[in-house]
């Protein structure tokens, strides 16, 4: 019966050959989020699939779902008689599923993204093609299962490869079981998998779990191929057949319930903290190697630094889920470049509506899709078609997060990566969280804790006063006045509400820049004793007093004063050399 439906399954798709591809299959093509590519050999028939989606080739919804419409189609593609999967990375092939995927999920995203899974397995496992895996980096958990769905793989020395799922505190789906026993046997498999076994290459090797080990596993992928590729197709895919059929059928039959099963399983509460600990241990761990703070927010504001250095186009980083009205409006004024960073609870189709307007107008759009939200925060009223008075460089991060991990992104950070010949570029950073706590660092590196109502907070740094001369409606709103009423009364409301207060460190700070750094600090405390640790506040009053009060100056106040080292000393320097100081 299986043989049956396969010898229809191939029929079939002779016919919807030329349907399914477009026509210039041949030659390389790029996936629509620029996650992988496609190198179509028409010579020999073999498509090498490279997936490049930094940092880990972690699988995310998107992904999946574009990595397994392009096997779906190759599978379908007459002229293409291997595939082989590999990775640019250098030292991962595939960190397997996105963790974040999994943590604090959204049921409907939680069920679509399994289902994908799903999809993309049976989609190799079940490839009329010969698919081979040149494993040129590590490979764990969906890494090796994605792996073991091939029918040969090469692996570089030292990099390692299992299902790993039990130390995650979570189960390798009953099919990557299947799949693994079918590959290094039962008793082996058992043994792997409750102990959750990474193996280097080598010992997969010995267990064989790979096939082969090589220093040039692609090179050596596809002369292996071409061994392959010597025997008539179908004989080889139905002899695949009779060897996988009842792997596929059981996977098939109980894949409904294997659903069920993984979206009632991966909420719970124990598995939360498992997969909750892993988390941060991945993290920490990176932390120590690398001596230094790394989250997603910094690897995005790394990029964005690296967008920025183009800064002779206007450029407009766009994150978060806001409705794209921004991005319309920035095409308007000439952008050319979107980056989007889109959540959990994202209008998934929105947002690809946006990316497909948008793609033929930017240079370049990216999504992040690791960023996470809890509340939809709107910017009210931004429609307002004036961008094309903005200033060459835009900058908005929306970074929302309940992710504790993630909010060490703070001022210090974002100063440090966005120096100050960036004069014009007005930064806004809004988050909107119910965290309780925020930790900001400063460039001593000293940590302040602050607490912050469990309402939405604001926090943003402007650099440039006529940019909100320009954007009416990021005066201060009704919306900003509400958050500001809910923040706790402090030294440094007092200050900025205060007029005398306030005239007093203007005075003062037009001098201050002429004068050594050790005595301004002293100086601002004497105004202000907790200013250190009222940045937040600071900012968010800033808002109020828009019309009122000179930015450049309040800046400078809060700049200096989360500041001492020399970096900060050389800005002040800069600063002190302008003219409007
Ligand atoms: C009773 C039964 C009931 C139900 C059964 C039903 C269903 C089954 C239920 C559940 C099944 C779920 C199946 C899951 C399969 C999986 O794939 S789970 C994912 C497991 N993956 C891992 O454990 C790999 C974790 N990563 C690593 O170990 C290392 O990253 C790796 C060795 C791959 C590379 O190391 P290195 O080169 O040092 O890189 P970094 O560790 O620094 O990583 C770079 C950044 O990437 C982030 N990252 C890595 N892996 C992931 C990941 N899988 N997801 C998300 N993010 C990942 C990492 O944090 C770094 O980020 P940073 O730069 O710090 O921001």
């Amino acid at each position: 019966m299986f043989l049956r439906n396969v010898m229809r399954k191939i029929a079939s798709q002779k016919s919807l050959n030329g349907l399914a591809i477009k026509k210039n299959y041949f030659g390389t093509t790029s996936s629509l989020l620029d996650d992988f590519s496609i190198n179509a050999n028409e010579k020999t028939g073999v498509s090498v699939i490279t997936m490049s989606k930094t940092p880990a080739n972690s699988l995310n919804l998107e992904f999946i779902q574009e990595l397994s419409m392009a096997i779906q189609k190759l599978n379908m593609e007459k002229s293409c008689r291997g595939i082989i999967l590999t990775s640019s990375l250098p030292s991962i092939f595939s960190a397997g599923l996105d963790i974040l995927e999994m943590y604090q999920p959204e049921p409907d995203r939680l069920e679509k993204f399994w289902t994908e899974f799903q999809e993309i397995w049976l989609a190799l496992y079940s490839s009329p093609k010969t698919v081979m895996s040149a494993i040129n980096g590590h490979s764990p958990a969906g890494g090796c299962i994605i792996a073991l769905a091939t029918d040969y793989r090469i692996m570089k020395p030292k990099f390692t490869i299992g299902l790993n799922e039990t130390m995650l505190g979570i189960v390798a789906p009953f099919w990557a079981e299947d799949s693994m026993k079918a590959v290094i046997g039962q008793r082996r498999s058992e043994y792997s998998l409750q102990l959750g076994k990474l193996y280097t290459a080598e010992e997969a090797l010995q267990i064989n779990l790979i096939d082969e080990i090589s220093d040039n596993p692609l090179q050596a992928c596809e002369d292996e191929m071409m061994n392959w590729l010597k025997l008539p197709d179908h004989a080889r895919t139905l002899t695949k057949f009779q060897n996988r059929g009842h792997i596929i059928e059981k996977m098939k039959k109980g894949r409904k319930e294997d659903l069920e099963k993984f979206v009632k399983f991966i909420p719970r509460e124990g598995i939360q903290m498992a997969l909750g600990t892993y988390l941060d241990n991945l993290k920490s761990r990176k932390k120590k190697q690398l001596k230094t703070c790394v989250s997603d927010v910094e690897l995005i504001v790394r990029k964005i630094k690296y967008n920025l250095e183009d800064y002779t186009k206007t450029t407009f980083f766009y994150l978060g889920a806001q409705d794209g009205i921004l991005a319309e409006n920035l095409i308007n004024s000439g952008c050319k470049k979107v980056i989007v960073t889109e959540h959990k609870k994202s209008n998934e189709e929105h947002l690809n509506e946006i990316q497909n307007r948008f793609r033929e107008k930017f240079l370049r759009f990216t999504r992040f899709p690791n960023s996470r939200i809890i509340e939809e925060y709107k910017l009210d009223g931004l429609e307002e078609k004036n961008w094309h008075t903005q200033p060459k460089v835009a900058v908005i991060l929306t970074l929302l997060t309940n992710d504790r991990s993630k909010l060490s992104l703070n001022s210090y950070l974002l100063r440090k990566q966005f120096p100050f010949n960036f004069g014009r570029t007005p930064i806004f950073l809004l988050t909107d969280n119910t965290e309780s706590k925020v930790i900001l660092m400063n460039e001593t590196n000293l940590q302040t804790e602050k607490r912050i109502p469990s309402r939405a907070l604001s926090y943003m740094f402007l650099y440039d006063r006529t940019l909100l001369a320009e954007i009416p409606r990021l005066k201060p709103s009704q919306k900003y006045t509400k958050l500001i009423k809910i923040q706790p009364k402090s030294d440094l409301v007092d200050l900025l509400y205060d007029e005398d207060k306030f005239k007093e460190a203007e005075v003062f700070l037009k001098h201050f820049f002429n004068k050594p750094y050790e005595r301004v600090i002293p100086k601002i405390e004497k105004i202000c004793p907790n200013l250190g640790s009222e940045l937040i506040d600071m900012n968010i009053t800033m808002l109020d007093r828009v019309k009122d009060l000179d930015f450049r100056i309040i800046g400078e106040i809060f700049r200096l004063v989360a500041s001492n080292d020399n970096y900060s000393r050389n800005i002040i320097r800069v600063l002190s050399s302008r003219h409007e100081f």
